[in-house]
């Protein structure tokens, strides 16, 4: 059984693949937040801006089998030609993710990107994944295709997580959980101009930002 809290047609806005059409679905619950807002202060993971609990958002539900999920993804991929891609997020999406579901996906026709906190160990088969660790939790997992660190965290600095291999090593600034405005000046913020000095201060590491809460789309 996989629960999942919503699922949407988007452009993915972070990250090396930013600005490419995806299907984000998004896994119900998180080893490192219970996802109440009553829960947040005592969190590892305390500036989580999204909600993960349940199953009710658009096109959520409980899903039997890997190919029932599967079957429920490629129906929001509204075309007929062409490579489509998944985004598999959450929550934690690793607490659910499973070889049979990635080769479900495969089978129709998708490419599987991940976002995951890092702390519990990928199954095989996943095309894309992307790692972005958060305060003390330990990360397992030694190889990705993007490093995504929220910026900045007192206990998760950039120097700590540069021994993983990844083919990109991006800073993306802490946004406030609740942000009631959208636009231009949006993530014109104060972590937004700390962030830009690391990377200029370390080009090893590159500067992402949340498109799509620029131009505001989910
Ligand atoms: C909601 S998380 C879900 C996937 C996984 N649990 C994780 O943390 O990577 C998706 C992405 O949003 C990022 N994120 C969450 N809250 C954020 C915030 N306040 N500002 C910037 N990025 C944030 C995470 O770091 C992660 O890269
Ligand atoms: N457009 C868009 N891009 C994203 N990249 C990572 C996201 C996430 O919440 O995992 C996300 C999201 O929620 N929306
Ligand atoms: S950002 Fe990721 S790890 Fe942190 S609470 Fe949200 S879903 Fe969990
Ligand atoms: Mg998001």
């Amino acid at each position: 059984m996989y629960r999942i809290k919503e699922a949407f047609y988007t452009l993915q806005g972070e990250g090396a693949q930013a600005g490419r059409a995806a299907v984000f679905c998004r896994f119900s619950k998180c080893n490192l937040w219970n996802g109440r807002e009553s829960g947040r202060a005592t969190a590892v993971c305390t500036f989580c801006d999204t909600d993960f609990v349940g199953t009710d958002g658009q096109n959520g539900g409980q899903f039997e089998t890997a190919a029932d999920l599967a079957a429920h993804v490629a129906l929001l991929w509204p075309h007929d030609t062409g490579r489509p891609y998944v985004v598999c997020t959450g929550g934690e999406p690793l607490l659910q993710l499973d070889e049979p579901l990635i080769a479900a996906l495969h089978q129709r026709g998708f490419e599987v990107g991940v976002e995951t906190n890092g702390t519990l160990p990928a199954p095989d088969g996943i095309d894309w994944l992307c790692v972005s660790p958060k305060a003390t939790a330990p990360v397992v997992i030694e190889q990705c295709d993007e490093l995504k660190l929220v910026y900045p965290q007192i206990d998760a600095m950039p120097e700590r997580f540069e021994s993983i291999r990844a083919r990109h090593f991006f800073l993306s600034p802490m946004a406030s959980p609740v942000a009631p405005t959208e636009g231009p000046d949006r993530l014109k913020t104060a972590n937004t101009r700390k962030a830009t000095e690391y990377c200029l201060a370390h080009p090893q590491w590159r500067l992402t930002l949340q498109m799509h809460k620029i131009v505001g789309i989910d």
